[in-house]
């Protein structure tokens, strides 16, 4: 196996992870970095290539983020997508300017000249466009590759140097021919074997792990969702019984969910496992908390007390693994990202913690990381599991928490998920689950009046959780769940759909 990576520098948008995705997708590994990292770090990977992602920003502000100069005499290929081919050409020497006219979405792309990423691609073909720069003057030793009816310069190459800028977006699926270019950069132009594979990805991390534990101990932070399981499984193979697993219940599991977990994991994996029981302590941290963020961080800052505790009993731990992937990260905020929300397991870390973290799937979205546990021979029970929030029902409580409210809550959850599984649903839908608003409603009942609770009911499908649409479930489906809630869950007189896509709606409430 060879150790090539593509590395993917992020100059910001929620959606530039993509890029380092499609790559893996064809079978070279890679990762996505910040555009502030050193060159000489850079260097000290051994890219095969270089891809500097889009940006919100305009290279012709002031401060607009920039890469050392060096980056263009290491002899590396680099394809600049969007504001990455914008800023190649203002460094190179070129100009970009800010034109009347811009372009978003679907636009007629015509090929110049088919050679290089363009080899036998072409004539006319769709490109999704998204920018209002666009580049004037190209820099020197560059020509025109494509134009469309706005933009001159649609693409530009410099054959000799293998430097290429597209104003397009081939990492979306609106460009139909996106991934064939990425690949004739990977394969043609970057020399690249694509012998990657996710058995390739589990060696190397495996290795890295043992390597950065050495003889340490090791906490993992597992939920029995299918993130934690999977990077348990991983970090088991690589250390074997250095790691202890803790499971953590909070009191904002759903119905017998703690029951649940332990019986799979103990029949199934062969790891040490604490399971710990800490509803009470959970519930009072957020006593008159209904700010989400401030819940959020709360939630996130009391796991980890949690997990020290536990460490303490076990002598000295310094490393503690969670099953965070990239979508977690990037709400969460990054140098170039707005904070969305802050996960849990991210955003919601205290400053103070003392644990190193190990999170091998931190580049890796959720179906990959259902492919990596099906390599790992993991259950389709738990590779399957729709994905739960660390902070569990307290997020799915608009407002206050309070106990009487998590009741309610975990049974109208539980009529959810019973008639999902029962449509046979429950694979296709990315999550499905109720909230609880804090306000009541007038309704009536046997004839008298009630003032009680609304249940919403959200079901949204995805591919990664960074958009999501919601659900069109049948009529039958819908009034089967609303009359059982309102019937079987005392308190709720109510049941609304949720019927917004994210975005702009988010997954979850809070
Ligand atoms: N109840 C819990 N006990 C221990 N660790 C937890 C718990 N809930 C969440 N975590 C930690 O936080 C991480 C992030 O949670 P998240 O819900 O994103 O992942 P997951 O639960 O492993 O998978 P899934 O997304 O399928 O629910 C987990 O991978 C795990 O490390
Ligand atoms: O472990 C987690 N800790 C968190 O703090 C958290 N917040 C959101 N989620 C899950 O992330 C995905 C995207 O959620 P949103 O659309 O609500 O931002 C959805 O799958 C959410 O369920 C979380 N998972
Ligand atoms: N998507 C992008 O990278 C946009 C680049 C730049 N902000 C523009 O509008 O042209
Ligand atoms: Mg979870």
């Amino acid at each position: 196996m060879t150790e090539e990576v593509i590395l993917v520098l992020d100059f910001g948008g929620q959606y530039n992870q993509l890029i380092a995705r499609r790559v893996r997708e064809a079978h070279v590994y890679s990762e996505m970095i910040s555009y502030k990292t050193p060159i000489d770090e850079i260097k000290a990977r051994r890219p095969k290539g270089i891809i500097f992602s889009g940006g919100p920003a305009s290279v012709n502000q002031p401060n607009s983020p920039t890469v050392d100069l060096e980056i263009y005499s290491l002899g590396i290929p680099i394809l600049g997508i969007c504001y990455g081919m914008q800023l190649m050409t203002v460094q190179l020497g070129g100009s970009v300017e800010h034109p009347e006219v811009k372009e978003y979405g679907k636009t007629m792309l015509t090929v110049d000249k088919a050679t290089d990423l363009w080899q036998d691609l072409g004539g006319e073909r769709p490109c999704w466009m998204s920018h209002g720069d666009s580049v004037q003057t190209l820099p020197e030793g560059f020509s025109v590759a494509a134009h469309t009816s706005h933009t001159p310069v649609a693409a530009m190459m410099n054959e000799q140097r293998h430097f290429y800028g597209v104003q397009f977006h081939p990492e979306v699926k609106h460009t139909p021919d996106g991934q064939t270019m990425l690949e004739k950069f990977l394969f043609d132009i970057c020399k690249c074997t694509g012998d990657w594979t996710m058995e390739s990805f589990i060696e190397l991390q495996v290795a890295e792990i043992r390597a950065k534990v050495g003889k340490g101990r090791v906490l993992c932070a597992l939920s029995g969702g299918v993130d934690s399981s999977v990077a348990a499984a991983l970090v088991h193979r690589a250390v074997g019984d250095q790691l202890t697993c803790v499971f953590v219940d909070h009191g904002f599991m759903r119905k017998n969910e703690a029951e649940q977990v332990k019986k799979i994991f103990t029949e199934q994996f062969k790891l040490n496992l604490v399971f710990i029981d800490v509803h009470e302590r959970f519930l009072k941290k957020l006593e008159g908390v209904s700010d989400p963020e401030t819940k959020r961080k709360a939630i996130g800052n009391e796991f980890i007390r949690v997990f020290e505790v536990e460490a303490a009993k076990l002598g000295q731990v310094d490393f503690l693994v969670q099953g965070t992937l990239y979508p977690d990260i990037v709400e969460s905020g990054t140098d170039t990202a707005e904070t969305i929300k802050s996960h849990h397991n991210v955003g919601g870390l205290p400053e103070d913690m003392k644990f190193e973290l190990i999170e091998p799937l931190r580049m890796l979205f959720k179906d990959e990381v259902r492919e990596l546990g099906i390599e790992l021979g993991m259950s389709e029970e738990i590779v399957w599991r729709q994905p739960f929030p660390g902070p569990g029902l307290a997020i799915r409580i608009l407002g206050e928490v309070t106990r009487e409210k998590l009741d309610i809550l975990r049974e109208a959850d539980a009529v959810i998920l019973e008639e999902i599984r029962r449509s046979g649903m429950y694979r296709d839908l990315w999550q499905s689950f109720a909230v609880l608003p804090s306000i009541k409603s007038v309704g009536v009942m046997g004839d008298g009046r009630t003032y009680e609770y609304p249940i919403i009911f959200r079901a949204v499908t995805s591919e990664d959780a960074m958009t999501a649409d919601w659900a069109r479930l049948p009529y039958e489906l819908l009034h089967n769940i609303s009359s059982r809630i309102v019937n079987e869950v005392k308190g709720v007189n109510r049941v609304v759909y949720d019927i917004t896509s994210k975005p702009p709606g988010t997954i979850e409430w809070e």
